[in-house]
């Protein structure tokens, strides 16, 4: 769709706080849940990339991170399309004249760099059986917590969060769309050694950039001059990220995002939760969250 077409649609009513529907018991939207089948039967390429996060954790920011490191740094190939024209999100099924992310991953050309919020437990099969690469990035939940109540403000296609205290609740038991963050992190965690995935973390990536994105070239066999680095860490920064319009999702409708609300590119911070959980919420917070991560190797950055 042109981007003069995406300003003027209009989603009928019925498709805006969609209705919601369990597969496996993780919630999904109703259409992912009525498009299952074609989902978990999707055909992976074995030189297929796949980004792969529970949402908030950081997805956009590595999508333009691999796009230019695949263009060496060329600007004008990176603007070529909206973000998510650019990396179809396999699992997002949408009405028309709107594009799901299976018809455009089944239209693009190899290699093709995908993106997916789904559990590992829920990846279509085929990217085991086609050994694809993956970069999973994780953020630390609270920070997530956070930007996904904003999102959920702001993007009248996931459901309503209601206020913030019911929504800290809504997210600790893992009922919102993608499941739970302690099984989603824990589940890819667990998956990272069999497979070719490399786990990155936000709070890493904010620290030091450089560092992760050549983590990333190594992941991929690819090498850039330190010229095309420093571009690459300069045009992925959140403040240049931000005023970005084939990143930041403000091609799209206010219908659909309303950045009046809260813009996508909101904070960009590690540690923002402060800002917002009770002395008494980040308590009960921390001890749901020792039980939830118990066992598991798994470590987040306490001191944000
Ligand atoms: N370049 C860069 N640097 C630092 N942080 C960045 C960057 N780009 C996006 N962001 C922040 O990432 C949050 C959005 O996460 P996702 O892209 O995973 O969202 S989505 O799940 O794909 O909708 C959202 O986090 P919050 O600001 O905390 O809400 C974005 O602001």
């Amino acid at each position: 769709m042109s981007l003069e077409e995406m300003k003027d649609l209009h989603l009928e009513e019925k498709y805006l706080q969609p209705e919601t529907k369990e597969v496996n018991g993780i919630l999904m939207t109703k259409m992912i849940s009525d498009n299952w089948d074609k989902i978990w039967n999707f055909q992976a390429k074995p030189d297929d990339l796949l980004i792969a996060t529970y949402a908030k954790a950081g997805t956009t920011w590595t999508q333009e991170i691999v796009d230019m490191i695949q263009n060496d740094g060329d600007l004008q190939k990176c603007q070529r399309a909206n973000t998510f024209d650019r990396h179809p999100f396999i699992e997002w099924a949408l009405p028309p004249p709107l594009s799901s992310g299976l018809d455009l991953a089944n239209k693009m050309p190899s290699p093709r760099t995908l993106k997916t919020h789904l559990p590992v437990q829920m990846l279509p099969p085929s990217f085991w059986k086609e050994n694809a690469k993956i970069i999973y990035v994780a953020r630390n939940a609270k920070d997530c917590l956070v930007s996904y109540y904003h999102f959920s403000r702001m993007n009248k296609m996931v459901p309503d969060p209601g206020s913030w205290e019911q929504y800290v609740e809504t997210f600790k038991a893992g009922k919102v769309l993608w499941g739970s963050w302690y099984d989603h992190v824990k589940g890819w965690w667990h998956a990272k050694d069999q497979h070719r995935i490399l786990y990155l973390f936000y709070e890493d990536m904010k620290e030091d950039p450089r560092r992760e994105i050549r983590k990333i070239l190594k992941f991929l066999e690819k090498e850039v001059s330190e010229e095309v680095l420093d571009k690459i860490i300069h045009h992925t920064s959140f403040e240049v990220m931000k005023e970005n319009p084939m990143a930041n999702y403000t091609t799209l409708p206010t219908s659909i995002m309303d950045h009046s609300i809260s813009p996508f590119m909101r904070r960009g911070m590690p540690g923002d939760w402060k800002n917002y959980f009770t002395v008494a919420q980040n308590e009960d917070f921390d001890k749901d969250y020792e039980r939830k991560m118990a066992g598991s190797t798994l470590t987040f950055r306490t001191a944000l």
